[in-house]
């Protein structure tokens, strides 16, 4: 069955996010379907990692719902929401990784907070999941500092994987890392979505893992820059749709073209038909 006919898994509904008089998400409404991966893109600062963090109830929103599989995240309380989030794995932008305790640590670290296993179940779990991630048993204990920065990531993933998450999510997975590297990663992504069944959602300025990986990309635009009262999803369908759609904003990013931006930051300053 193609991915797109499953049940949604997350549906978000008015979704608006304010910190004080700024306002960074207004009115997202989003259906993920059970399984797919769904990549997030647009300019620095327009609220993809807020995006992510407000579906883990990292972040309130100001308005709006986050459905979970059924349940509205914004209504959980604390405790609740450390029960639901186990159900997430998250891959953070720096991998986040604990400098003081050893690779074998940190992956186990999920486990040991949420359950009660015996050493011996750790450190078979800790091993595959490394294994997973293609990170040999000697890396156990070493210390993250010891690492490079796709070994770093990798690590990060194997500590996302190890209480089976439903979903993953993922921050500038390749952000840092050289072609390779990257390649390595997205390839990761993919196996990980592959032998986990999971539904997948990838911040990422990274066009080629956008292209590569997702089913469906979005755009999201800075809510200071859109026009009047339109949606701040820009762009909502198939990779393979975004080089070629009309709205020049969305060509333009995915080409790595200035065009739009510079003429928005030479009308900002009143300079016309000037270098900036
Ligand atoms: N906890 C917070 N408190 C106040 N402002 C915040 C908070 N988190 C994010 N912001 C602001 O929200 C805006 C969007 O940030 P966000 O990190 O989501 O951007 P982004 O699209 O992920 O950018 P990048 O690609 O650079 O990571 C920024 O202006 C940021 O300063």
């Amino acid at each position: 069955m193609p991915v797109s006919n499953l049940p949604n898994v997350l549906e978000i509904r008015k979704l608006s996010v304010q910190f004080g008089r700024q306002g960074v998400l207004r009115n997202i409404d989003l259906n993920v379907p059970r399984g797919q991966t769904l990549a997030v893109i647009g300019e620095s600062g327009c609220g993809k990692t807020v995006l992510l963090k407000t579906l883990i109830g990292l972040i309130k929103p100001t308005q709006g719902e986050v459905q979970f599989d059924g349940r509205d995240f914004t209504k959980l309380n604390d405790r609740e929401l450390v029960t639901q989030r186990i159900r997430f794995g998250y891959l953070f932008q720096n991998a986040a990784l604990f400098d003081s305790m050893t690779v074998g640590q940190n992956v186990a670290f999920p486990l040991r907070q949420h359950r009660k296993p015996s050493e011996l179940e750790v450190k078979r779990l800790v091993l595959d999941r490394l294994a997973e991630v293609g990170l040999p048993d000697s890396v156990v204990v070493k210390k993250p500092a010891e690492l490079s920065g796709g070994m770093r990531k990798r690590v990060g993933m194997a500590r996302a994987l190890i209480l089976n998450p439903e979903m993953m999510l993922y921050d500038e997975p390749t952000t840092g890392l050289d072609p390779i590297m990257s390649d390595v990663i997205n390839e990761l992504m993919m196996r990980t979505r592959r032998q986990h069944q999971v539904t997948s959602l990838v911040v990422t300025h990274d066009m080629r893992t956008a292209r590569k990986v997702a089913d469906r990309v979005i755009m999201l635009y800075p809510l200071t820059r859109l026009r009047g009262d339109e949606s701040q999803i820009i762009f909502d369908g198939p990779p393979s749709e975004l080089e070629n759609y009309p709205d020049q904003r969305v060509r333009q990013f995915v080409r790595g073209e200035a065009g739009q931006r510079l003429m928005e930051l030479r009308e900002a300053r009143g300079i016309v038909n000037e270098d900036l």
